[in-house]
């Protein structure tokens, strides 16, 4: 994809994230690998921009060292982040940001989200992991992520007393698992409020089944053509 479209293509993506209650105001944020060249680069939204002014030639063109390459504006908190990620993960192509309340609940009591249902087996592989602190601006919460994810199924961590980290082969597959780290964390967050309140109690998933359900999402799934679906 060259950078007119990927700029595009994140933009549409930015669009998302208020659309699927993920973010607010102008918190999050989403970014591409370009494989430009021998060092690549990628495209990060500008710091502090509301989503609805963002645009594609405002997306902010970086090396992977966090250089910004072609805008007068200032690129996210988190470029420094996604920079790290992208040099120590090869097989990343797109990162995402959120704050959305969920998953960042869970990140607030510093605890992985339980695997519970099938769905979470399906998409992570099992419990999504929760990192430790790390302060916003440099490279930390980029170690962090490299830390807890590298060689981990999950495409999702949440982050102590932060929020969400996501990534994927591509934006837009890092975006789905946004989407999805959220929706598992309100319903298991249900279940345990109601089990709670009526005495019953929640099971995790046998590892074994968390093994067949996830092999079954990741190869049999949805389409084969990589076009269409998922
Ligand atoms: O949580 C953080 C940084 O990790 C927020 O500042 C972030 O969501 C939004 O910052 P940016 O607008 O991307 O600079």
């Amino acid at each position: 994809m060259n950078h007119a479209a990927l700029r595009t293509e994140l933009h549409r993506l930015h669009l998302e994230l208020p659309k699927n209650g993920l973010v607010t105001w102008t918190s999050g944020n989403i970014s591409a690998r370009v494989p430009d060249g021998d060092t690549g680069g990628m495209l990060i939204k500008p710091s502090g921009v509301t989503f609805e002014d963002l645009t594609p030639e405002g997306m902010v063109l970086t090396d992977l060292e966090a250089r910004v390459l072609d805008s007068d504006l200032s690129p996210s908190s988190d470029t420094a982040t996604h920079a790290y990620i992208y040099r120590h993960m090869p097989q990343v192509g797109g990162i995402v940001h959120t704050h959305s309340p969920y998953a960042t609940a869970w990140a607030a009591n510093a605890r992985d989200i339980p695997c519970i249902l099938t769905a979470q087996a399906d998409e992570f592989g099992g419990p999504v992991p929760c990192g430790g602190f790390a302060l916003i601006g440099g490279e930390e919460i980029g170690a962090e992520v490299v830390r807890v994810l590298t060689n981990h199924r999950s495409p999702a961590i949440i982050l102590k007393s932060h929020g969400v980290f996501t990534i994927g082969p591509t934006p837009a597959k890092a975006l789905k698992a946004a989407v999805m780290v959220e929706d598992v964390a309100r319903t298991v967050f249900l279940a345990y409020q109601l089990a709670a309140a009526t005495g019953g109690s929640v099971a995790t998933l046998d590892p074994a089944d968390i093994d067949k359900l996830y092999d079954r999402y990741t190869n049999v799934y949805g389409q084969r053509t990589s076009e269409v679906g998922k």
